[in-house]
């Protein structure tokens, strides 16, 4: 497509930006690189720095230094960015009296498209039958459809999708979550910003863990997962015994609870089981503590500018 002059790759790539607002430094010395046919989920608390890098990225904010590429080239090289990266940033506004195909027949012209192709986004994103309505009667779900809309208006290979959730109905949260998993799965490059890891654990296979304007993780969400061993916490009738067989076993990460039950790290419950049994150690009840992924987001955006923990977690970091 004519304008569309690139690496063809569809990688996003961010590299050492810094972005200072006078005393402030919303993005400090930031790096990552985002791969096409993922979604990776660019995650850190509120005020992290992730808008104003999102904005970087889209040529609406200039960097204090470094920079970044899409397709290897910086924003207002793209030629025509609408078929190269398509963005829903926060507070979106729309002409209120203007109908949503009107406005995007608007986005449409700015961008030389067709208007067959508003037909062809309308049905898209689920809004063919609301199509000759005011934009202003729209309710935050169906706005957010709209934004999405406008974004795909050029076909683009890269979606960056800033807080895309907020106001979203648990049924609206669905359809994107399948959106976005289609949209990268045809080996587009989908990158969705967060300050809940939770709210898009399902969608994402990668993740970029960002904090007072740093990297502290970069890499897949599973390897964060692995990193975060799970632990068998179990009740035994003579606990000594049982810490010793399990020290025979090479299970050395015990420790007790101060309800009495034993912690073992890194063991399953059939092997603490096993070793119980061939101890003759009775067991009293037994579970297994599920690795919780949100401690760990917490733990790792809670450290302040010059203590991040990058580098400490599944290798992947940044
Ligand atoms: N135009 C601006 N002028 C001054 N400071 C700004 C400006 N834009 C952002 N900041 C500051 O930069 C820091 C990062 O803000 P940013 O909006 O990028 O974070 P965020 O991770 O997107 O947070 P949120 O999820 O709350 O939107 C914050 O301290 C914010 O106050």
């Amino acid at each position: 497509m004519e304008g569309r002059v690139h690496d063809g790759t569809g990688r996003i790539v961010v590299q050492d930006l810094t972005k200072r607002f006078g005393p402030v430094t919303a993005v400090q010395n930031l790096s990552f690189t985002v791969e096409p046919g993922s979604v990776t989920g660019f995650l850190g608390p509120n005020g992290a720095g992730k808008t104003t890098t999102l904005r970087m990225l889209l040529g609406l904010v200039r960097p204090s230094s470094g920079g970044t590429t899409i397709n290897g080239l910086p924003f207002d090289r793209l030629g025509n960015p609408a078929t190269v990266v398509g963005a829903v940033l926060e507070a979106q506004s729309f002409h209120p009296t203007r109908s949503a195909r009107a406005h995007l027949r608007c986005y449409a012209a700015a961008a030389g498209l067709p208007d067959e192709r508003v037909e062809q986004v309308l049905t898209l994103v689920g809004l063919t039958t609301a199509a000759n309505r005011r934009a202003g009667e729209f309710s935050l779900g169906m706005r957010q459809r709209l934004a999405l809309g406008t974004a795909l208006l050029g076909d683009p290979q890269v979606l960056v999708l800033d807080e895309p959730s907020n106001g979203l109905d648990p049924e609206g949260i669905a359809w994107l979550r399948t959106f976005m998993r289609s949209f990268a799965r045809g080996g587009r490059t989908v990158l969705v910003s967060s300050h809940l890891l939770a709210e898009v654990e399902q969608t994402v296979d990668q993740v970029v863990i960002i904090s007072g304007g740093q990297t502290r993780y970069q890499g897949p969400l599973e390897d964060l997962r692995r990193s975060q061993r799970s632990r068998v916490l179990v009740q035994p009738a003579d606990a000594h015994a049982l810490v010793a067989a399990l020290a025979e076993a090479g299970l050395t990460d015990v420790e007790t609870l101060e309800d009495g039950r034993l912690g073992v790290t890194g063991s399953h419950t059939k092997q603490v089981a096993d070793i119980a049994l061939a101890a003759g150690v009775a067991i009293y009840g037994m579970q297994e503590e599920q690795a919780d992924l949100e401690r760990m987001f917490l733990q790792l955006t809670s450290g302040e500018p010059g203590q991040g923990q990058a580098g400490g977690f599944g290798g992947g970091a940044a």
